[in-house]
C-alpha cells in the first residue's frame, strides 16, 4: 500500500488523482488531503476516502468541517496548513497539485521530510528550481513530473540517461487563440481564455496556456528537471495534443509519448512509477485522430514564451521568480475582470524589464523576493486600472 498526501485535492489535478486511487483501493491509501474553500467537496472526499488528516486554507473552513464532521469517528484532524499534510504520518507519495506559488513551500515540507513527490506545480521549478532538485537528491527523493509534457519526456527517457538527450521538444496545442489576429486578442473575455481547446484545467494554467505563457513555464521546468541546457529546448506548436512531447538523442532517434488527451494518464505512471496501471481511460483511436499537425510558434503574437526563453538564457532564477509572480498578478486581475487580456504580457514583460533582481539562495529568499515583485507588480498596476 502506498500512503497519499494529495495536495489540492478539490482541483483539477487532484480530483483526477483521486479516481485512480478509487481504480486502485488495493494499492493506494489516502493519508492526508490539503484544499482551498472547496468545503463541501472536501467533506465528500473525506467521507470517501478516509484520510487521517485534512488541511483546507482558513480557519473559518476548518470550523465548518468540524462541525461537519462532529459526529463522525473517527474525526480526521483538521489543520489550515498544507505543509501538515504533505509531510504527515504514513505518507509515502505527495501528490502536489497546488495551483502557483502556494503549492512552493509544502512542496518543499515534503521533499525536505524524505517524501517522493508527483509534482503537478511547475511554479516551484520555475521558482526554485536549482534548490529544489539539489534538495531533492540530497534527501534521495524522486521528483516524478506530473505535467503531461514533462511525462512525456520522463517516459522517453527510460532506459536512456540525460547525457544522451540531444533536445527535447515540448509539444504546445497553441491555446484558444492560435489562430486569432492579435487585434482581435485585444477583444477577448476570461471566458473566451477560459475554453481550453483540449484540456480541462484549473483556471490558471488555462489562462497561461492562452498567453502561451504555459509553455514558457514549461520550458524552465523541464530546465531543471531533466538538467538541459538552452540550445537542448524547443517547443513545437502541436493543436491535436496527442503527442506529449519528444526526446531527441545523441544517435537522431527521436522517442516520442502519444495518449488521450487526458491528465488520468500523466497522474497514474507517476503514482505506480516504475509499473504501470490502468487510468480509466478509453483506447485512442487513430482513424478518429486523422491527423497529427505541427508548427513553430509565433513568438511576436505571444512575447511570454519569447521572454521565459531570454529568461532561461540568462540563468538567473531571480528572473524566473520575477516572471512567474507577475504572471500570477497579471493573470488573476485579467480573470477579475480588471484588465484586458493583452495587458497580461505588458504587465510580465514590463516586470521583467524593470524590477532588479536579487540573490535567491534559500527557500525563504525565494518566497521573500516573490512576495516583494508582487507587491510591486500589483502597485504598477493600480496605476493602470
Ligand atoms: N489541471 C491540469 O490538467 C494540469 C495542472 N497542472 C498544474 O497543476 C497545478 C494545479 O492545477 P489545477 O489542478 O488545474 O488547479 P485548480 O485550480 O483546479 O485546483 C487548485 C487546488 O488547490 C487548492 N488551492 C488553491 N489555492 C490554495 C491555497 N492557497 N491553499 C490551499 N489550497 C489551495 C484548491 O482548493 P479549493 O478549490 O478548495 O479552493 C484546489 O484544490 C498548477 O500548478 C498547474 O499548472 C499541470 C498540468 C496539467
Ligand atoms: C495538461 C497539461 O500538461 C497542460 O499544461 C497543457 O500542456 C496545457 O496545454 P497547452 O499546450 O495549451 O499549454
Ligand atoms: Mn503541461
Amino acid at each position: 500500500m502506498k500512503g497519499l498526501s494529495i495536495l489540492g485535492s478539490t482541483g483539477s489535478i487532484g480530483i483526477q488523482t483521486l479516481d485512480i486511487v478509487r481504480l486502485h483501493p488495493d494499492r493506494f491509501k489516502v493519508c492526508s488531503l490539503a484544499a482551498g474553500s472547496n468545503i463541501d467537496l472536501l467533506e465528500q472526499q473525506i467521507r470517501e476516502f478516509h484520510p487521517a488528516l485534512v488541511s483546507c486554507a482558513s480557519p473559518q473552513g476548518a470550523a465548518d468541517l468540524q462541525k461537519r464532521l462532529s459526529k463522525r469517528d473517527p474525526r480526521p484532524t483538521i489543520v489550515t496548513n498544507a505543509e501538515i499534510a504533505a509531510t504527515a504520518e504514513g505518507v509515502d507519495l505527495v501528490i502536489g497539485g497546488l495551483p502557483g506559488s502556494a503549492g512552493l513551500v509544502p512542496s518543499f515540507a515534503a521533499v525536505r521530510a524524505g517524501k517522493d513527490i508527483a509534482l503537478a506545480t511547475k511554479e516551484v521549478l520555475v521558482m526554485a528550481g536549482d534548490l529544489f532538485m539539489r534538495t531533492a537528491r540530497e534527501m534521495a527523493v524522486n521528483v516524478l513530473p506530473v505535467d503531461s509534457e514533462q511525462s512525456a519526456i520522463f517516459q522517453c527517457l527510460q532506459g536512456n540517461g540525460e547525457s544522451e538527450i540531444r533536445r527535447i521538444l515540448l509539444t504546445a496545442s497553441g491555446g484558444p487563440f492560435r489562430d486569432m489576429p492579435v487585434s482581435d486578442m485585444a477583444e477577448v473575455t476570461a471566458a473566451q481564455a477560459l475554453q481550453h481547446p483540449r484540456w480541462k484545467m484549473g483556471p490558471k494554467v488555462t489562462v497561461d496556456s492562452a498567453t502561451l505563457m504555459n509553455k514558457g513555464l514549461e520550458v524552465l521546468e523541464a530546465r531543471w528537471l531533466f538538467d538541459l541546457k538552452p540550445s537542448q529546448i524547443e517547443v513545437v506548436i502541436h493543436p491535436q495534443s496527442i503527442v506529449h512531447s519528444m526526446v531527441e538523442f545523441m544517435d537522431g532517434s527521436i522517442l516520442a509519448q502519444l495518449g488521450a488527451t487526458d491528465m488520468r494518464i500523466p497522474i497514474s505512471y507517476a503514482m505506480a512509477y516504475p509499473e504501470r496501471i490502468a487510468s480509466g481511460t478509453e483506447p485512442l483511436s487513430f482513424p478518429n485522430v486523422r491527423n497529427l499537425t505541427f508548427m513553430e510558434p509565433d513568438m511576436e503574437k505571444f512575447p511570454l514564451l519569447k521572454a521565459a526563453f531570454d529568461v532561461l538564457e540568462k540563468n538567473d532564477t531571480a528572473a524566473s521568480i520575477i516572471l512567474n509572480a507577475a504572471d500570477e498578478v497579471a493573470v488573476e486581475l485579467f480573470l477579475a475582470g480588471k484588465i484586458p487580456f493583452l495587458h497580461i504580457h505588458k504587465i510580465v514583460l514590463d516586470a521583467l524589464d524593470s524590477i532588479p533582481t536579487e540573490k535567491t539562495n534559500t527557500l525563504e529568499e525565494v518566497m521573500a523576493f516573490h512576495e516583494e515583485v508582487v507587491g510591486q507588480v500589483r502597485d504598477r498596476c493600480a496605476s493602470l486600472l
